[in-house]
């Protein structure tokens, strides 16, 4: 069986967040093992390194709270190029990077899915949404707007690149939320999006929720991209991020997901984002993040020994 390979692509975006420190996320996932681990599941791996943006142009938004707009649009231009050349080769992972990397990840995937005639759908493991427009954030972060443009949400045209095949809301299932603010919750009232937050997570648990999402990708022959933010994680075993929501998912619920997505083999394409190895603690974070990034790739407790805590 050829297997296809792992494709690693560094994204040190930063300036999406209200903070320094996530540009050595990519570093850091590196310095954790993340290749070796995949490796030695068996896979391939070639690390293309990190990417640089291209240049930036002058732009200015009427809301002036938005921060480093012509840069985020510089970094989801290549972002999107990139994915795109990549998920025709292989299974791109993104080492972020702030999560507005996924503005480029997300519309990227989704062009060259459509190109192979499947629909492309997105799990979005993450206490946030991230469901703002430019014109109704109010942080002015812009890690905090990339699943609104990738479902096509309007406001975006003219600031960032066109999205030639945008999301369908109803492809998209989030889990874990926990902090939404008020434009978002009025936008996702109507929006089609599938949404669990973690009240839903306690009372169903998070298997019969997960499977039935996957029902769905395999019967629409879907492509499914899973968008893992570090903060989806209780910030007691996961403290390398910069915004921390109590009341996150388990290690053992976090994996349970890894495992069950590995077993449906419908995962073609992974962000890991948000991870600021400043605010770790020795690594802790990057290591766990490596950890669920190699059940989700088929690593079992019964195959082989796991770390040892
Ligand atoms: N990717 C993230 N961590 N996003 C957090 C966003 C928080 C808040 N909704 C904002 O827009 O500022
Ligand atoms: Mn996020
Ligand atoms: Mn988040």
């Amino acid at each position: 069986m050829t297997r296809k390979p792992c494709i690693l692509l560094g994204v040190p975006v930063q300036e999406g967040t209200g903070r320094l420190g996530c540009d050595m996320g990519p570093s850091a996932f590196r310095t954790a093992g993340l290749a070796g681990a995949l490796r030695d599941l068996g896979y391939m791996v070639e690390d293309r390194g990190n990417l640089a943006p291209g240049p930036t142009r002058d732009l200015t938004h009427t809301n002036g709270a938005i921060k480093f707009l012509p840069e985020i649009v510089a970094w989801t231009k290549t972002i999107a190029q990139a994915a795109y050349e990549a998920s025709g080769e292989g299974i791109p992972i993104f080492l972020g990077g702030d999560h507005s990397l996924s503005a480029g990840s997300m519309t990227g995937l989704s062009r060259r899915a459509a190109e192979d005639d499947h629909p492309l759908f997105v799990l979005w493991l993450d206490s946030h949404p991230d469901f703002h427009t430019l014109d109704t954030t109010q942080s002015g972060n812009l890690h905090g707007v990339p699943m609104a443009y990738a479902t096509g949400r309007g406001g975006f045209d003219g600031y960032f690149p066109a999205n030639p095949v945008p999301i369908r809301p109803e492809n998209v299932c989030m889990m874990g939320i926990r902090s939404v603010d008020n434009a978002e919750r009025a936008a996702l009232a109507t929006a089609g999006v599938t949404i669990h937050d973690m009240r839903a997570i306690d009372e169903n648990g998070v298997v019969t929720l997960l499977k039935a999402f996957l029902k769905r990708v395999a019967a629409a022959n879907g492509r499914l991209h899973v968008s893992l933010d570090v903060d989806f994680i209780d910030p007691n075993i996961a403290p390398g991020v910069g915004t921390t929501v109590p009341g996150g998912a388990t290690f053992r619920e976090a994996h349970l997901i890894m495992e069950i997505l590995h077993d449906s083999g419908l995962v073609t394409s992974l962000d890991l984002v948000e991870l600021n190895p400043f605010l770790d603690e020795r690594g802790r974070t990057a290591l766990l993040m490596v950890d669920l990034v190699a059940s989700l790739m088929g690593r079992r407790v019964l195959d082989r020994p796991t770390r040892s805590f």
